[in-house]
């Protein structure tokens, strides 16, 4: 397991931000765009505080979310919400949006004309993803539904409904996160340290984050 170990949380969002910086620069030098999907929850949002302010071309990054809860944007379960406040402003405001939710009534009917917007950016530049101590990642949970879809199928996006998740969830699949140039997890505290180590030695089904493991960095901080 690629595990990179903080002294603390605070120096860890900051490190990151740079590294993730630093891989969206260097892929701008060689395309002509890169896309950079993130995560949602609690976890992120002060990666996005040190990075919206990064000296890059945002102008040609599309960021996306990992996953999104099928509720409206003004809720605060809203990963859209999270990534509009804390990340598109400042230098990145000026990157373009990839969206993960529609006005469709159910995450099903909304995905056709999602993954058309996802098509355009793929390959996924980079990707951070987060984790919860259940094990998932975006947003393909043990137990949900579609989970064998989400684990092996060659579809790109997923909606899910999971007995872990309290709403319907729209996710990347590990086929779209496998494929991504640069893949990072980011999680804190022992729990969660604990879970990534447990999941490295179970099978996708039990844990589905083991899906993403191999070539994944792993940033931990208690
Ligand atoms: O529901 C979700 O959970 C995971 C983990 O969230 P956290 O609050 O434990 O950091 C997150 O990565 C995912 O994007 C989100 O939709």
């Amino acid at each position: 397991m690629n595990l990179i170990e903080y002294a603390d949380g605070e120096m860890m969002m900051i490190s990151l931000a740079n590294i993730l910086a630093g891989e969206l620069r260097q892929t701008l030098q060689t395309q002509d765009f890169a896309s950079f999907a993130v995560p949602g929850g609690t976890t992120p949002g002060p990666i996005f505080d040190n990075l919206c302010s990064a000296n890059l071309d945002w102008a040609r990054v599309h960021v996306l979310l990992t996953d999104e809860r099928w509720v409206p944007e003004s809720s605060d379960r809203s990963n859209t919400r999270l990534v509009r406040q804390r990340l598109l402003t400042d230098r990145a405001g000026e990157a373009q949006y990839v969206p993960l939710r529609n006005d469709a009534a159910t995450p099903e009917d909304g995905l056709p004309a999602l993954r058309e917007g996802l098509a355009a950016v793929l390959p996924l530049s980079v990707v951070l993803l987060g984790m919860g101590a259940d094990m998932h990642t975006a947003s393909i949970f043990p137990g949900a539904d579609q989970l064998d879809l989400a684990l092996q199928g060659s579809d790109t996006l997923v909606a899910m409904r999971a007995p872990g998740a309290p709403e319907p969830r729209i996710t990347l699949s590990a086929h779209v996160l496998r494929k991504a140039m640069n893949r990072h997890l980011v999680i804190l505290g022992r729990d969660k340290r604990e879970a990534v180590e447990r999941a490295a030695t179970l099978t996708p089904e039990e844990a589905p984050v083991a899906a993403i493991l191999p070539g994944t960095t792993i940033h931990w901080a208690e």
